[in-house]
């Protein structure tokens, strides 16, 4: 898998190099990274497993948003080690279509090389889209501009999608079917998923691991073991999203019925 080492702006240049068969497709060592004098983010350590999803917490401007950001090359001013497949893609909140270009022309923007119109066809085929593929990015509903924005990051084929609460904006029920559209994605693709989050329910249906940031670091590590797809009425599952919250420092909400039995 060939991968890219972002150091230290002052340091090696930045570069790539070819890692075969590497089983940890992000290794982050000593990451911190600083505005105006005061570090967010801290001496970071963080691995990442090919295949692994992996859901980022934290409280707000407590350095989500940033280390993704460090993860998706997108901010280089940095302290510290990171490694990152070259293959990667990132979706945010907003979708960020360009409005003169159609759907499917948008799907292919900044591709290398000169991606036929099939590249995108199949990509909005398998996120739901296809009928949406000739329209004007205007005309999309908030969800569909979301499966837009996740067919633009597919075809990139990539070993880590890197997502930014992209079910924030969306209404409770468009955010429950993209959650399970991105469950059916990452299952079916394989890839790396690291998705900030501000929904503790959101990271225990979807990851394999929880992260908590917190003082510049990931103050907390829990493994979700449930099996999927996963019920929000199992015990086990209300018992995780609970000490999360504690982690966090919420007060949980009242037990449902179910948990309390
Ligand atoms: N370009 C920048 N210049 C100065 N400060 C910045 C910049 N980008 C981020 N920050 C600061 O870094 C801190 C972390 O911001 P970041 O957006 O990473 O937090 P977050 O955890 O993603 O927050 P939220 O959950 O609210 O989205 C905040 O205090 C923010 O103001």
């Amino acid at each position: 898998m060939a991968t890219d080492v972002h150091r230290p702006v002052t340091g090696a240049p930045h570069g790539g190099e070819t890692v075969s068969q590497h089983p940890t497709v992000v290794r982050v060592d000593g990451l911190t990274r600083a505005f105006d004098g005061r570090p967010v983010i801290d001496r970071l350590q963080l691995d990442v497993q090919a295949g692994e999803f992996v859901a980022l917490l934290g409280r707000s401007g407590c350095g989500k948003s940033t280390l993704l950001r460090i993860l998706a090359g997108l901010d280089r001013d940095i302290e510290g080690t990171v490694l990152v497949p070259r293959r990667k893609a990132v979706a945010f909140q907003a979708p960020r279509l360009m409005p003169w270009k159609r759907v499917w022309r948008n799907v292919l923007l900044g591709l290398p090389g000169r991606p036929e119109r099939a590249v995108a066809e199949r990509a909005l085929e398998e996120v739901g889209l296809s009928h949406r593929s000739q329209a004007w990015p205007k005309t999309l509903s908030g969800g569909e501009a979301q499966r837009a924005s996740l067919a633009r990051a597919l075809v990139r084929e990539p070993d880590l999608l890197l997502l930014d609460e992209p079910f924030g904006a969306l209404d409770a029920l468009t955010r429950v079917k993209a959650q399970r559209l991105v469950d059916e994605l990452w299952q079916r693709r394989g890839c790396a998923v690291l998705l900030v989050t501000h929904d503790v329910e959101e990271a225990v249906l979807l990851a394999d691991r929880v992260l908590v940031m917190d003082d510049g670091v990931i103050a907390h590590e829990q493994r979700i073991d449930l099996p999927r797809p996963r019920d929000i009425a199992d015990p086990r599952f209300a018992a995780l999203r609970t000490g999360l919250l504690e982690r966090l420092g919420v007060e949980a909400p009242a037990a449902p019925a179910a948990e309390a039995a």
